[in-house]
């Protein structure tokens, strides 16, 4: 069911259309691809399967609307995108209900993703009027063997069509933060949200639609990754793609053409303790960073490498917190909630099993019904575990006890991943030190990874992305220079 009458046009019957040329259409496949409540694991929503033949129209249109977007006026670009935030942030609570029912994401999460979304597009008018409206003035005798007989001047031009492909546990928020920095570029935007989360995409998408973009120049197919993905990925009208997800990631990048790409893949975030922690700041934090949204978060701590003078503390002031977690519903706002899938809820499991079968300690007992599993933390996991090295993307933590700094740098750097890590020290120059040495993206000194705010650069090293994001990378990543050069008949000095 569409949630209000603003959304009732994106709905016919019970499968949700897509949108292409400033309409929402049924595909001519005549299928649906069913989005299961992690939940009730039973079918809640239905979304278009689209064709090839659609996703060729949608990129058609999508490279004319670009070109008549490209010379709209940078204030009257922003001006719709400011419109389009607001409508976004008005209509969050039927948007932030479909996060519920489609990713299990606890309710009161659900609200801040929406209104987190409609911050991001504001900022990011406000900040591409100013990045964008300033090139550079460049003259030719401050290189050796020339006079002042040449002005270049430097300006950021949009790419073209730009693909944004989000994973499910954020699938409003990292779609806008790919759709706003796309638009106030002058790029058009094909989006292709992910599975889980696609119903509460549309709405976002309908709430642009209502903002007045001309028609066109966004666009959202829906259907499986594994059946449209690679032809969106390696369609030659695509300029640029922006991915956020897991593995499928490297192979995009494998496949992709000459355009520039910004990946942001997983993680496996290091939590480093050194024994003149504040021990009740890092419990604190290894429990947010680690099982909010049930640990389903990129940037979800997962692998804590404590010394081991202060493990038995730490652990126990961890075990306390995780005591007091409640398990449920995320329509009740429990703080663990069911994951994604049965089939993650059983790739978490074999980890576990992996873990129990080498002799890890369960500091709880580990229960799972359905898809939802307890939060659990593993003490005395050791290298040749599974979930050593693996991401769980779920509410298991691993703790591996250390005897030096360098021990625990070691484990981080061993990772093939290399988003974000965290160190706890009342010590700034070991922080500073161990910071330098942690071959990740960002390094947190005393607080739990975290991509937000999200104005702030955020890039992983190694199979964990290319590129940068954040709302100003993301702009100029969604940009080429362009040089003109005005050349002189003869050198010119200023006041000469
Ligand atoms: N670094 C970061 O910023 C973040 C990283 N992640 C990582 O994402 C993973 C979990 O998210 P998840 O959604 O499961 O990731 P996936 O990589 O499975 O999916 C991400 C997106 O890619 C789509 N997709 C699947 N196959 C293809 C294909 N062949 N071509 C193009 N697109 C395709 C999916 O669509 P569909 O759903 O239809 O399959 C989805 O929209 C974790 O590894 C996590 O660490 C998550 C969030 C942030
Ligand atoms: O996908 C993710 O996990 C997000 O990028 C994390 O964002 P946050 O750290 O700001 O919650």
């Amino acid at each position: 069911m569409a949630a209000g009458e603003a959304f009732s046009e994106i709905i016919d019957g019970d499968v949700y259309k897509y949108y292409a040329d400033g309409r929402w259409q049924k595909s001519a496949s005549g299928k649906f691809v069913p989005i299961i409540n992690p939940t009730t694991r039973k079918t809640h929503f239905k979304v278009q399967a689209c064709t090839q033949e659609e996703v060729n129209k949608v990129i058609e249109t999508s490279k004319v609307a670009q070109k008549l977007w490209a010379k709209t006026p940078l204030w009257k670009r922003a001006e719709l995108l400011h419109k389009a935030a607001a409508i976004l942030k008005q209509h969050r609570d039927p948007i932030a209900d479909c996060l519920v029912k489609e990713i299990a994401k606890p309710a009161k999460d659900a609200v801040t993703e929406v209104v987190r979304s409609g911050d991001l597009v504001s900022y990011c008018a406000e900040e591409g009027v100013r990045v964008l409206g300033e090139g550079k003035f460049l003259v030719s005798d401050s290189f050796p063997g020339n006079e002042r007989t040449k002005y270049c001047l430097t300006s950021k031009i949009p790419l073209g069509v730009v693909l944004a492909i989000p994973p499910f546990n954020y699938p409003v928020n990292l779609a806008v933060s790919k759709i706003a920095p796309a638009l106030i570029a002058g790029n058009s935007i094909v989006l292709k949200p992910p599975t889980q989360g696609a119903v509460a995409a549309l709405h976002m998408v309908h709430c642009f639609h209502l903002a007045g973009f001309p028609k066109g120049l966004i666009s959202c197919v829906t259907g499986k990754g594994s059946e449209i993905g690679d032809f969106l990925t390696m369609h030659p009208g695509v300029n640029c793609i922006s991915f956020t997800g897991g593995d499928t990631g490297i192979a995009i990048s494998k496949k992709a053409g000459m355009i520039p790409l910004q990946m942001e893949l997983g993680g496996k975030d290091a939590c480093i303790i050194l024994e003149d922690a504040d021990l009740d700041l890092a419990a604190a934090n290894i429990v947010k960073g680690g099982f909010s949204y049930s640990g389903q978060r990129c940037t979800a701590v997962k692998v804590v490498l404590v010394m081991a003078s202060v493990a038995d503390t730490l652990v126990e002031k961890v075990n306390s917190k995780v005591a007091k977690l409640t398990v449920g519903r995320p329509e009740d706002d429990c703080d663990i909630t069911p994951v994604v899938t049965e089939s993650s809820a059983n790739f978490i499991e074999g980890l576990v099993m992996d873990a129990k079968q080498k002799g890890a300690t369960f500091c709880q007992e580990y229960k799972r019904e359905g898809n939802l599993i307890w939060p659990l933390l593993l003490d005395n996991v050791r290298p040749n575990m599974r979930i050593a090295w693996e991401e769980p993307f779920g509410p298991v933590l691993p703790v591996i006890r250390i005897n030096s700094a360098d021990e625990g740098i070691h484990h981080c750097n061993a990772s093939d991943f290399g988003l974000q890590g965290c160190v706890f020290t009342r010590d700034i120059n070991k922080a500073i030190l161990i910071s330098d040495a942690m071959e990740t993206g960002t390094v947190q000194i005393n607080s739990a990874p975290a991509r937000g705010p999200d104005h702030f650069p955020f890039q992983g090293l190694k199979d964990s992305g290319i590129g940068s994001q954040g709302i100003t990378n993301s702009i100029n990543m969604m940009t080429k220079i362009k040089s003109t050069v005005i050349n002189l008949p003869a050198p010119s000095y200023t006041m000469g």
